[in-house]
């Protein structure tokens, strides 16, 4: 008896034994398990592709480059910016009169792109340029030299590795609506029951308004997109002229009519530039525009006198928009038909430069004009020392580009004290600079497909890791229970714990 006893509790504490050694090798197993399962599912090197696209503008070019995981082109949000560069002097408009330098004036920025891209990559980077209002105007007031312009940093591109995919001046309804896919997409307002941003892009000669709205009584103004599962029923407008630069000169060009035929102009008092600021122009410079009408004048210069003094600059700018006419229920200016403005907005390019120097990106309307009053009332040497490192010229205009960029949005576009809040002035979303060129990349390479691609449960790492576990589990459940049910006892008997 006592023989078996004893034999009972050896094979007890055999049993115990085999338990917790079993245990320990559970848990060992399960760390192994896991371990191996989250080294294997860590993202390999991930294999980058790349984009190219060249935003050439009416006041200068940049040159943007894009990447995302090769195998994840679908995936909303994916693509990002992976370097910028601007070229340096103006616009490629500018080349009017020596169109076959304009491609050479994109050598620094291209070669730039070259190094940022890897070697191996080069052949299968498509690239773009797409040429916005500036070429706009060159195409109206002299097309042979706009195409001449095009041709020669066509040409230029083509000497370069990358996939040439054309050279071309996009329509302001391109430009509209691919600058409001961009800040939607880095957004991630894709492919959700979540609203989407509006888009307000103001350049130096034309702006852009896009938001998504129920209707829309003018067929020029609708876009509609299938993408990711939704549909977006867009209202889009751009306004030739209605960049700062071309509203600046549309503005002078007024002060210069009006007072036309009364005395030789010598100096022209502006409300909208500092109390002494006193620079000599060129009626060229004001006149050389297809915004503004022509003037025979037998004076070449004359004196640009700042005033500083806002409520008239707000008067004087106010009349650059003509709100009397309307054949839609509602307009913004011009005649043009504009739904009334909802929901939120991304506000960039110019709107964001302007409004992030005056401090006024954030609070009131109200405040924004009293700040703005304020800073107009400065004189012109105080600003200077105030702000050393600051180009000149931007610095000269920042009082009457504020003045536009308010009055553009409260007369032109609508948006009062109640609304002014949902505007977002913004550079960059993420790692990206928000503007209509990473939404022409995406349409042109099918990036962002009409329907959302099926999602599997669960992400590929997680669904292995699960999957290992389970199977771990099983194993030790099916050992386990071998062990303790089916090993024979010395008596014969089966041993229960
Ligand atoms: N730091 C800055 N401060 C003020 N204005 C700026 C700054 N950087 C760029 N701009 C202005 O932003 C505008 C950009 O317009 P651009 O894209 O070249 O023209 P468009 O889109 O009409 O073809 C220009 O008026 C340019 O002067
Ligand atoms: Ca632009």
């Amino acid at each position: 008896m006592d023989e078996q006893r004893e034999m009972k509790v050896k094979n007890r504490t055999m049993v115990r034994t085999m338990i917790i050694t079993i245990t320990v090798f559970i848990v060992l197993g399960f760390i192994l398990m896991v371990t191996i399962g989250v080294v294997q599912n860590k993202p390999l090197q991930q294999k980058y592709k790349y984009g190219i696209v060249l935003d050439a503008g009416s006041s200068h070019t940049s040159v943007y480059i894009y990447e995302w995981p090769a195998e994840k082109e679908n995936n909303t949000g994916m693509v990002q910016q992976k370097h910028a560069c601007n070229v340096k002097g103006k616009g490629i408009s500018s080349y009017s009169d020596k169109p076959t330098l304009a491609g050479a004036s994109l050598k620094e920025c291209m070669d730039e792109a070259c190094e940022a891209i890897p070697v191996h990559r080069h052949s299968e980077t498509p690239i773009y340029l797409g040429a916005t209002a500036g070429m706009r105007l060159l195409k109206l007031g002299n097309k042979s030299a706009s195409e001449e312009v095009l041709k020669s940093v066509g040409q230029f591109l083509q000497t370069y590795p990358f996939s040439y995919q054309g050279a071309r001046i996009i329509t302001g309804q391109e430009e509209g609506a691919f600058g409001w896919i961009t800040v939607n997409y880095l957004s991630n307002n894709f492919g959700k029951a979540s609203t989407t941003f509006g888009a307000l892009d103001l350049g130096g000669a034309s702006t852009q308004i896009t938001f998504v709205t129920a209707k829309v009584e003018s067929q020029d103004n609708t876009i509609d997109f299938r993408l990711y599962g939704n549909d977006y029923h867009l209202y889009t407008h751009s306004f030739l002229c209605y960049g700062k630069d071309q509203v600046l000169k549309m503005s002078l060009s007024k002060s210069i009519n009006s007072k036309h035929g009364q005395t030789d102009i010598i100096a022209l008092e502006d409300p909208c530039f500092h109390e002494g600021y006193n620079v000599t122009m060129t009626f060229q410079s004001v006149f050389n525009s297809p915004c503004v009408g022509r003037l025979n004048l037998t004076q070449n210069t004359f004196t640009h006198v700042g005033l500083g003094k806002w409520s008239e600059c707000h008067t004087v700018v106010r009349k650059v928009f003509q709100k009397s006419e309307c054949k839609y229920s509602t307009c913004s200016f011009n005649g043009v038909f504009q739904p009334p403005v909802h929901g939120n907005f991304g506000a960039f390019s110019a709107f964001y430069f302007v409004m992030d120097f005056l401090n006024l990106t954030a609070g009131s309307l109200d405040k924004a004009q009293s700040k703005l009053q304020e800073y107009c009332a400065l004189p012109w040497n105080t600003i200077k020392k105030m702000y050393p490192h600051v180009k000149e010229k931007y610095l000269a205009e920042y009082c009457f580009s504020g003045t536009y960029i308010l009055t553009l949005l409260e007369d032109g576009y609508n948006f009062t004290s109640d609304n002014w809040n949902y505007i977002r002035f913004i550079k960059k979303i993420g790692e990206s600079d928000a503007g209509w060129t990473l939404g022409y990349m995406l349409n042109l390479t099918n990036m962002i497909p009409a329907e959302a691609p099926d999602k599997p449960l669960l992400p590929y790492g997680g669904y292995v890791t699960f999957m290992l576990l389970l199977s771990f589990l099983i194993l030790s459940l099916c050992l386990l229970a071998y062990k303790c049910f089916c090993r024979p006892t010395g008596s014969g008997q089966r041993d229960v714990i």
